[in-house]
């Protein structure tokens, strides 16, 4: 176990009570109340092993060689530290909860303006179309796509893997040609300009960092190797830095390396580098993928008000369904090289124009369609299958016989938090889960074996062949 935060390794621990092996990457900043407590759900108890191996580790007064270089400080403490101070580094209940960014620090408006000191610009594309030529022959993995994304906006793009989203933002940013169609940042057709010269910054899911430069020297690199901002001299840089910087929450960190650094913070060091040359479009391939869940979700927040203060066009590809539609303006939706479906987060997720649209974004059941509850329904469909999502059955504690609803009996009650989570089984022996926000739970609670009523409402069923759901 390495808990030193220059190693950037990763422990592989396997245990009998968890369901699968854990990999969990070992920071500073997670030995922290909060973090502790969701790590500890996260990996179904095998926290407390781990606390108290390296509780033992370090007792033992083993610790990381952490080489010559200049060291910032870190996790664990000095070995001359006493015992008690130990103790209060361990011990998870009373550590407060170190947050990765300060969510609702105030962004200083100079550095604001100075970073963001041009309009937004307005991004189009018109029948663009990718054909990469393989082993197999031509393969066209972006088939004719016409997408306008507002100035100022923060578009998600998402859809399964392989379906074309990073190839055209990869044509967007000029990283690679278009076969065919257009390129237009605000009314200016840059299909044949050259990547360096569309003004445009980049933040990929690895980090990309220059291991063997500072902080501060991987922010000024696109500055040093660009001297068309009017910002030629040191101090001018500097100056820069600093600012971009502090914008990133990271103003003490110039002089440390990347492999110093935690996941959040090298990709906040590489959103720095990607504002140093104020690019007008900001284009970002999976940026939190390869970050634990919670510096995930802090980071999305914090990313998106920074996105809203320097009004920069954005444009994202996750896999990630949740931080698209927490995160994203507009959301468009790949499939097979096609948008399937575009529109502000919630309209997607409101009324998906398919079947895969739907399962793609939420996590709906699957019945049969000649199943008693969907032909109670009313629902007329000549496919197999039919998807609903949990959140859209309502449910009766009596039979309604102004509704077409079907009894059922209750098999499970999940609670998850802020959502209680049931499953149900039909007389015909299908199932079906849905889920219900907590208060109304506490209101009408529901029990093991109870029968319940439920509704399945005609214009929230997809009906579906297994074939339309294919990536
Ligand atoms: N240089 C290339 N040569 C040949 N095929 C390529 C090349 N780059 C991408 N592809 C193929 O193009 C298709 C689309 O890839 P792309 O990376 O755009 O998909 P994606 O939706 O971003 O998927 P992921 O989320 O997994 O990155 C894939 O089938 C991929 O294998």
């Amino acid at each position: 176990l390495c808990p030193c935060s220059f190693s950037n390794e990763t422990s592989q621990l396997s245990t009998t009570e968890c369901i699968r092996p854990v990999t969990i990457p070992l920071r500073a900043s997670h030995w922290t109340s909060r973090n502790a407590s969701r790590r500890s759900v996260e990996c179904n108890g095998i926290f407390s092993d781990l606390k108290g191996s390296l509780l033992s580790r370090f007792k033992s007064g083993k610790r990381e060689d952490a080489g010559t270089r200049k060291q910032p400080p870190v996790w664990p403490p000095p070995e001359d530290a006493d015992e008690s101070d130990q103790e209060d580094v361990l011990d998870a209940d009373e550590t407060p909860y170190v947050p990765e960014v300060n969510k609702d620090a105030e962004l200083d408006e100079s550095v604001l303006k100075e970073i963001a000191s041009k309009g937004a610009t307005e991004v189009r594309v018109v029948d663009v179309e990718k054909t990469f030529l393989t082993s197999q022959g031509e393969k066209k993995v972006v088939k004719g796509v016409s997408l306008r994304v507002e100035a100022g906006q923060l578009v998600a793009l998402v859809g399964p893997s392989g379906s074309g989203k990073t190839t055209l933002l990869r044509m967007i940013a000029g990283l690679e040609p278009t076969s065919a169609g257009k390129v237009y940042f605000n009314d200016e057709d840059l299909t044949d300009v050259r990547v360096q010269d569309r003004d445009v910054g980049f933040m990929f899911q690895s980090y990309a960092l220059f291991k063997h430069m500072t902080v501060a020297g991987n922010v000024a690199y696109g500055l040093n190797t660009s001297k068309r901002k009017g910002i030629v001299t040191s101090e001018q840089i500097r100056k820069r830095v600093d600012d971009l910087l502090s914008l990133v929450q990271l103003s003490d960190y110039g002089e440390r390396y990347p492999p110093q650094l935690s996941g959040g913070q090298r990709q906040r060091v590489a959103l720095a580098r990607a504002l140093a040359t104020e690019p007008r479009l900001l284009l970002l391939d999976e940026p939190f993928g390869a970050l634990d869940i919670v510096v995930r979700q802090e980071l999305r927040t914090w990313v998106k008000k920074l996105q809203k203060a320097l009004n920069i066009t954005t444009i994202f590809v996750t896999h990630d369904q949740d931080e698209a539609l927490e995160m994203a303006d507009y959301m468009v939706v790949f499939h097979r090289g096609r948008i399937l479906q575009e529109g502000p987060p919630f309209e997607v997720y409101e009324s998906p124009n398919s079947a895969f649209v739907m399962n793609f974004i939420s996590d709906p059941n699957v019945l049969p369609a000649t199943c008693l509850a969907v032909r109670r329904s009313g629902f007329r469909t000549t496919k197999p299958y039919v998807l609903v999502r949990p959140d859209d059955v309502p449910i009766f504690y009596e039979e309604r016989l102004d509704l077409p609803t079907t009894p059922a009996t209750v098999m499970e009650v999940n609670n998850m938090g802020p959502e209680v989570l049931c499953e149900i089984k039909y007389d015909d022996d299908v199932t079906l889960e849905f889920n219900r926000q907590r208060y109304d739970f506490e209101e009408q609670p529901l029990e093991i074996g109870q029968r319940v009523h439920l509704q399945l409402k005609p214009l929230l069923l997809k009906a579906f062949h297994p074939e339309d759901l294919k990536a």
